[in-house]
């Protein structure tokens, strides 16, 4: 048996059915420090995630520091000026998430213009030494990321590359997803426990949630919209009855 499928086993061990919790805060929002990431990180650790996906190589070396046994997928972001691409683009960021500790590197996965291609960042994510998650905004991409290598592909850029960002999880795509490839993470507006049981049910390997337990702002914005329309319409019937 090769490490890698040693390596992978193991993983099927820790993640599949698991849920990984991704503690990244809303940018430049008053949660958006490192101290704060690693409560986060702590917190849902408490609470029973199976693992944390972490943004920053930063980032990823202060939760390993804190929690040394977390399964730790770590990316980086940016904003670049001539491509779209923005998780885990360089060979640079690779080494830096592998330095800091991280298990598994989530690098795009899709068929987009990138400074460095899909093939070489996957190529260094094994060399050293750590399990690839591609993110994928389709089929087709999950498809070109498998044939180059990718462990686990993951439907975390649906919705995400171009047009209005829908709702609701793309069920669809996890389901081709899940029928295809042995390790398929839910990821991408599982906003509730039942998206999750959901997502189970179509056969995802592992799920990750991120904005319904982490971004704090966003999650009271859903309260305040849900909550404020009624009062506007009954506001709206005094007015009229005066
Ligand atoms: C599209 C993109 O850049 N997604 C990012 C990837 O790391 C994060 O902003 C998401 O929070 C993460 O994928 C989890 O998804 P959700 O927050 O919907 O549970």
């Amino acid at each position: 048996m090769t490490d890698r499928t040693s390596a992978l086993e193991a993983l099927d061990r820790c993640l599949r059915n698991g849920l990984i919790v991704s503690c990244q805060p809303v940018d430049n929002g008053p949660m958006d420090d490192d101290d704060t990431v690693v409560r986060l990180a702590r917190a849902a650790v408490a609470g029973g995630a199976d693992g944390l996906r972490i943004e920053g190589a930063s980032r990823v070396a202060r939760v390993r520091q804190a929690l040394p046994e977390a399964l730790i997928i770590g990316i980086v972001k940016r904003d670049l000026p001539d491509s779209p691409v923005r998780i885990t683009p360089f060979l640079s960021d690779v080494e830096a998430l592998a330095l800091a500790g991280a298990d598994i590197i989530a690098v795009d996965g899709t068929d987009r213009p990138r400074p460095e291609s899909l093939k070489a960042l996957i190529e260094a994510i094994h060399h050293h030494g750590k399990v690839v998650m591609a993110d994928c905004s389709c089929l087709a991409d999950a498809g070109q990321a498998h044939r180059h290598g990718a462990d686990i592909v993951g439907s975390t850029l649906s919705g995400y590359t171009g047009g209005p960002v829908p709702a609701e999880p793309d069920y669809d795509l996890l389901q081709q997803l899940a029928q295809t490839y042995p390790r398929v993470m839910a990821e991408g507006r599982f906003n509730t426990p039942g998206d999750c049981t959901r997502a189970r049910q179509l056969g995802a390997w592992a799920v990750t949630v991120g904005t319904a337990i982490t971004r704090t702002e966003v999650v009271t914005q859903w309260f305040v919209e849900a909550t404020s329309a009624p009062r506007r319409a009954s506001e709206t019937a005094i007015a009229t009855e005066r």
